[in-house]
């Protein structure tokens, strides 16, 4: 049996929901198509099933491709806009309707109340020709962006450890370096106060220095607003060190799910356990491959295919 059949919340946890409490997000058996140059396109996520109660961090791990992204972009509703783009299964919000299907009006509306989002690469996220300022009190309100809320604005970068915010609100993206772009980019994603901040590969892009204090950043105000956290990444250590559970994806499944002491310490899953040892081994810091040996990579291939064959015997 697939170790992704229960998803029990940590126990430890901080802020880990009961084992009674409605999760604040539910994925159940999520598939999401992506269109390639194949006819059918790619399938990207395979049922892949995920709970995060409220205030619980979550972090999902696995190598390039393996669907991480795609998971994330399926839970805040940012897939790309492609009518050939196929996604099928449950994704609930607590309190909330069914938003697999949903509108896109409907899904602005979830992102705008309940999902801060944090990607890796700013620029992309930022708009490049609006002021620092405004894109912060945008995030607070999109209806109120002049002076009222210009205190709260500078309260917020304040927060995510910039300074010089009276300057910095009336600067452009490009004119800040990667770190503080990055802090800019979790200033905008916590101004209203979401339910559940998902972070897709949030440092990647910065040195080992700026990366380390924007995560103590990040840990800090997922830790005062109390927020819930998808943590994706393909770096065990971060994930290890922020999160209560953690779920491992190979081939756009979740191989293995667990508290991060038992996954980290205790791995069922052969992949896991390869990924485990192969972070101490990992050659070239700078790509994302792991030093799997072949053979055992076409061993743990052989026994996902063998759960992916069980599972569509038990469905
Ligand atoms: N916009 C897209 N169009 C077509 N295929 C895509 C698109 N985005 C991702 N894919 C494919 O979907 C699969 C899963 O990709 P995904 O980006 O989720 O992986 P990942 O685990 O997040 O990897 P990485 O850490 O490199 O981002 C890959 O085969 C990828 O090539």
């Amino acid at each position: 049996m697939n170790t992704n059949a229960t998803l029990e919340n940590s126990p430890t946890g901080a802020g880990a929901g009961g084992a009674g409490d409605a999760p604040l997000v539910e994925a159940q058996n999520l598939r999401v198509w992506l269109p390639t140059g194949r006819r059918d396109g790619i399938q990207a996520v395979r049922n892949v099933s995920l709970r995060v109660a409220a205030g619980e961090r979550v972090g999902i791990v696995g190598e390039s491709g393996s669907g991480k992204s795609v998971t994330g972009r399926a839970l805040s509703g940012l897939l790309p806009t492609n009518p050939r783009v196929r996604v099928e299964g449950s994704i609930r919000f607590r309190d909330g309707e069914e938003m697999v299907g949903a509108s896109a009006k409907d899904w602005n509306d979830v992102r705008s109340r309940r999902v801060g989002m944090i990607f890796q690469d700013p620029l992309t996220f930022l708009n490049p020709v609006m002021r620092i300022g405004r894109q912060v009190a945008e995030s607070i309100d999109p209806r109120r962006v002049d002076l009222p809320v210009r205190d709260e604005v500078l309260r917020v970068l304040e927060t995510v450890g910039l300074t010089d915010v009276e300057t910095l609100v009336d600067r452009y993206p490009h004119e800040l370096s990667g770190g503080m772009r990055q802090r800019v980019l979790i200033a905008i994603a916590i101004a209203k106060r979401p339910d559940l901040l998902i972070a897709d590969e949030p440092t990647t892009a910065l040195d080992a220095t700026v990366q380390r204090r924007v995560l103590a950043t990040l840990d800090d105000a997922v830790s005062r607003l109390g927020t819930s956290l998808v943590l994706i990444s393909h770096d065990l250590a971060v994930v290890g060190s922020m999160t209560d559970r953690i779920s491992v994806m190979y081939s756009g499944r979740i191989v293995e799910s667990g508290t991060t002491n038992e996954v980290l310490t205790a791995p069922k899953h052969p992949y896991t356990q390869a990924l485990l040892r192969s972070v101490r081994s990992l050659t070239d810091p700078d790509t994302e491959l792991w030093s799997i040996p072949p053979s055992l990579r076409r061993e743990i291939d052989e026994h996902v295919a063998l759960e992916a064959k069980e599972d569509e015997y038990e469905a």
